[in-house]
């Protein structure tokens, strides 16, 4: 038997928690080295959970991303949800990768340890953007003060930005968890999600990111029609939103902003299937989506809807 057959293989699920915008998804994007996860400079970009399957030669993770977790979910439906989905995948995983902001520590950080405390999962802290740090002699103190607070199994600091250490906080994740007989994915595969679920997603970041403060959290995104052949991808989808007023925004004078959310959205979509992309875009009102939570699930959940591609 060669070497290789000797070689024990580690497998289980890595839940990111934090609060919002500490940098989760661009974590994920990052070490699965491709984009899957979506991203803007806004909180509360990531709304569903997402599984992500980092695969090295000692074995594989599967990275759960999931939304800031938030102090005061408050009475919307939304951000109730979010909030479980969040909690949910802690519940799924074998190890949490507690992301915070280097030299911050916030009431919402101390509210996610406390709930990280009651799950008692291993939990390695991770903490990134150390990019931004403008003095590292900062970084040694924080780490400090850092421990005094749990038992942490593990402190990474970390860019996910720049890539600084993040191999190395996957490699080393590896061994907390348990050991596996085989790899449970493909090697090649990149997500348990559909490929119909990851092209609304990448095309309602679009909408948040062309959208300033005006829209974010006011609109969702359905795919009508997903036609997949070997050059070409015809996908037709619909922008929900709230209010007339929002769909005008959306849309833009003349039409100009809803063309630049469908050519960004037509970019990455290429690179994600690999294939030419003929999409359109459809923006329609559909007033309180946000406070109800059977239309949000059908809004969202929208691949229980239509067959897995
Ligand atoms: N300078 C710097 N910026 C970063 C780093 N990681 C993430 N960011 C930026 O921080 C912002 C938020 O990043 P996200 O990955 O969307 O954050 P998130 O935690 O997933 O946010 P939610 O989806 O709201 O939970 C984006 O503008 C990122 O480019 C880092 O290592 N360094």
């Amino acid at each position: 038997m060669s070497d290789e057959a000797h070689q024990v293989l580690h497998a289980g699920h890595v839940a990111i928690v934090g609060r919002p915008n500490v940098g989760k998804s661009t974590l994920l994007n990052r070490l699965l080295g491709q984009k899957l996860s979506i991203t803007a400079d806004k909180p509360q970009t990531t709304r569903h959970r997402i599984l992500g399957v980092l695969d090295m030669p000692q074995g594989q993770i599967a990275l759960l991303d999931t939304p800031g977790i938030h102090r005061l979910p408050g009475k919307r439906a939304l951000n109730q949800s979010l909030n479980r989905a969040a909690l949910g995948a802690l519940a799924e995983a074998d190890l949490v990768w507690f992301v915070v902001m280097a030299d911050r520590w916030e009431d919402e950080d101390a509210y996610i340890l406390d709930a990280l405390r009651r799950e008692a999962r291993p939990v390695m802290l991770v903490v990134n953007k150390i990019d931004r740090l403008s003095d590292r002699a900062r970084l040694l103190p924080f780490l400090q003060k850092m421990q005094a607070l749990y038992a942490f199994v593990e402190m990474f600091p970390v860019s996910a930005l720049k890539g600084d250490n993040a191999d190395r906080l996957a490699e080393t994740s590896l061994r907390y968890l348990p050991v596996v007989e085989a790899k449970p994915f493909a090697e090649d595969q990149l997500t348990d999600r559909s490929l119909r679920f990851v092209s609304a997603e990448f095309i309602r970041e679009q909408v948040m990111r062309s959208l300033g403060d005006e829209v974010p959290y006011a609109a969702a995104v359905t795919i009508d029609r997903f036609e997949e052949g070997d050059k070409l991808t015809r996908i037709a989808a619909t922008i929900w939103v709230e209010r007339d007023g929002q769909k005008a925004i959306v849309i833009g004078r003349g039409g100009e902003r809803l063309k630049a959310i469908g050519s960004q959205a037509r970019k990455s979509l290429e690179t994600l299937l690999d294939t030419r992309v003929f999409l359109e875009l459809w923006v329609k009102v559909r007033a309180g989506w946000q406070d109800d939570p059977r239309l949000l699930q059908q809004l969202e959940m929208d691949e229980a809807r239509w067959p897995k591609t």
